[in-house]
């Protein structure tokens, strides 16, 4: 069965920030109360920009910093300190700026191979899953986590899972490796629709008038009618809610 899908529209990126401040807020303060810990996954891309209010008063006092646990939908197998790397990104962003504890944050290890670094992360969290850091769906096994922040190409793909590319149809593996990614740099590794879709909650988080197309795709009157583009399997266990800004949602 599908989702709960809540779809927000805003007049402008700054309200979309303001907003998916105030609903991450709200979880965090949920899940810590249900579960001890919030575990957040995040993309680069744009959402790191969107999540700077986060880091502002009165937000950044609104949430026990200390219990977020913190991982990556996908990322470049680069260095860490590499400009096209997510963690960076994030680092510089948003996460140098709140309390969380470093060792609450996942970042992929370095120097491996993309299949190793997609097997060492999926055994990270299989680990995490098995010592109850994170938890399970009963549905599929999968890790779930609290939150996944998916942002979205101007062609319709999440993560690192691309139109035209296999690794969006795995079904088995949590984490998987791609090395010719069509957005450079081609070597990456990224969550798998399995696991991305056995979240609790999912915010898609997309602004600009770039992303017009694939919104109409994916939320427009003939969505149906259209090959699926990788953001029309995003479908979590819990609810999906859309953060759009006008320029976005000016084709809805
Ligand atoms: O390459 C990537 O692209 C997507 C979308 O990025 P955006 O800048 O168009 O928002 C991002 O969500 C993903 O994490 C990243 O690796």
């Amino acid at each position: 069965m599908a989702p709960p899908t809540t779809i927000h529209k805003f007049e402008s990126e700054e309200q979309v920030a303001v907003a998916l401040a105030i609903y991450i807020l709200h979880l965090s303060v949920k899940s810590i109360a249900a579960n001890g810990t919030f575990s957040v996954v995040l993309s680069g891309g744009t959402l790191i920009h969107t999540l700077r209010k986060l880091t502002e008063p009165p937000y950044v006092s609104s949430t026990d910093w200390s219990k977020w646990l913190i991982f990556f939908l996908d990322e470049r197998v680069v260095p860490l300190d590499h400009p096209d790397s997510n963690y960076k990104l994030a680092y510089d962003g948003f996460l140098r700026k709140v309390s969380i504890p470093e060792s609450n944050i996942y970042p992929i290890k370095e120097k491996l191979s993309p299949e190793e670094a997609a097997d060492e992360y999926e055994e990270r969290l299989k680990h995490l899953v098995a010592n109850g850091t994170l938890k399970t769906s009963p549905t599929t096994g999968f890790a779930k986590f609290d939150l996944m922040l998916v942002g979205m190409g101007p062609e319709g793909h999440v993560a690192s899972l691309f139109c035209w590319h296999f690794q969006r149809f795995e079904k088995k593996k949590w984490v998987t490796f791609i090395t010719d990614s069509p957005k450079p740099p081609p070597r990456r590794i990224t969550f798998t629709f399995p696991l991305i879709n056995s979240a609790d909650e999912i915010a898609m988080v997309v602004t600009g008038e770039d992303a017009a197309d694939a919104v109409k795709v994916a939320l427009g009157k003939h969505a149906a009618d259209y090959y699926p583009l990788p953001v029309q399997k995003v479908s979590p266990e819990g609810g999906l809610t859309w953060f759009l800004d006008k320029e976005a949602a000016s084709e809805l």
